[in-house]
C-alpha cells in the first residue's frame, strides 16, 4: 500500500488532543501490532515479551521496541507489555475509540466484495453507506445496506457523519468520485482505482493497488532467481527484511 499525506492534515475532529507526529513507518506498523495484540488477548495472555510480539506481527523486535517507544511504552523488564493497556494505547493513537464511518463508491466485482467483508466493525469501521452511479446497481442491498446514487454522497454523507471515503470505480472516474468526497468535507481517502489522485492539502490519501505488490514480489522473484545462479548461491537470509517489510 502505498500513501500520500500532506503534512499538517487538520482532521476533521476539532477537540483531540495533539498527537505525537509519529514516522509514517510506524504508523504503518501500528495495526500489525494492534492484530497480534487482539489474538494474544483472544488466546487468554496478559503480557508479552518484546520479541514474542515482534514475532507475531513480523517485524524485528528492536523496531517494535522503537515503535512502541514513540507511544510512551516501554514494557516492564523481565515482565513485557500489558497486552490489555498496549491495545489501548495503540487503539487511542489511531484514534480507534470511535467507531469510523466509512463510504462505498462504486460497488462493482471489487465493491461488492468490500460491502459484504464482516470483518471491519471489528476493527473500528462502518460501512454506513454505499454508493454507485450506475442506475441499475441503485437499489441492491448487500449486507443490509442500500446502494444509493452517488449524487446523494452530499446529503448522506452529513446524515452518516462519513469520514472515510473508499473508492472501487474505474480509474476514469475516480478524481470526479474524490472531488465529490471532499467537497462533502471527506478529508480520508482509500483509494482502489489504479490512478494517482490529486487532492487539496489536509486530505489524506492512501492507495491500495494488489498489482503493484504483486510487481514487486515478482521483483524478488526475479532477484532471487538471479542470485542462486551466482556461485556460492542466495545470500539474503531473511526474506521479510529483505523485501523491506
Ligand atoms: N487495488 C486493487 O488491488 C484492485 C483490485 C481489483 C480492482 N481494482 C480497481 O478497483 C476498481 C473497481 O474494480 P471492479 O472490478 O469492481 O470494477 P467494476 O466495473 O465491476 O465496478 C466499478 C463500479 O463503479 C461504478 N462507477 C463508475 N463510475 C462511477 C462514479 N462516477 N460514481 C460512482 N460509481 C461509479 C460502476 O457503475 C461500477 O458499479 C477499478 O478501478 C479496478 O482497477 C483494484
Amino acid at each position: 500500500m502505498s500513501q500520500h499525506r500532506h503534512p499538517g492534515a487538520p482532521g476533521r475532529a476539532g477537540a483531540v488532543p495533539a498527537l505525537p507526529d509519529l514516522p509514517e513507518a510506524t504508523v504503518a506498523r501500528l495495526p500489525e501490532y494492534l492484530r497480534a495484540l487482539h489474538a494474544l488477548a483472544d488466546t487468554g495472555h496478559e503480557t508479552v515479551s518484546s520479541e514474542g510480539l515482534a514475532n507475531a506481527a513480523g517485524v524485528n523486535s528492536a523496531k517494535l521496541r522503537k515503535d512502541l517507544s514513540h507511544l510512551g511504552s516501554y514494557g516492564t523488564r523481565g515482565v513485557g507489555y500489558d497486552v490489555t493497556l498496549l491495545i489501548e494505547q495503540i487503539e487511542s493513537v489511531l484514534g480507534l475509540t470511535q467507531c469510523r464511518s466509512v463510504a462505498l463508491v462504486g460497488v462493482g466485482n471489487l465493491g461488492h466484495a468490500l460491502a459484504g467483508y464482516d470483518g471491519f466493525a471489528s476493527r473500528g469501521f462502518r460501512i454506513a453507506a454505499l454508493f454507485d452511479a450506475d442506475p441499475s446497481r441503485v437499489g441492491e442491498e448487500i449486507n443490509g445496506l442500500v446502494v444509493r446514487h452517488v449524487d446523494d454522497l452530499a446529503r448522506v454523507a452529513v446524515e452518516e457523519s462519513i469520514s472515510i471515503g473508499v473508492i472501487a470505480t474505474p480509474a476514469p472516474a475516480a478524481q470526479a468520485v474524490a472531488d465529490q468526497l471532499v467537497a462533502v468535507g471527506v478529508t480520508s481517502i482509500l483509494n482502489f482505482a489504479p490512478c494517482v489522485l490529486s487532492v487539496p492539502e489536509g486530505v489524506d490519501v492512501r492507495k491500495v493497488d494488489l498489482a503493484i505488490e504483486l510487481q514487486i514480489l515478482s521483483f524478488h522473484e526475479h532477484r532471487k532467481a538471479s542470485l542462486t545462479a551466482l556461485p556460492g548461491g542466495l545470500a539474503a537470509t531473511d526474506t521479510q527484511e529483505a523485501i523491506g517489510t
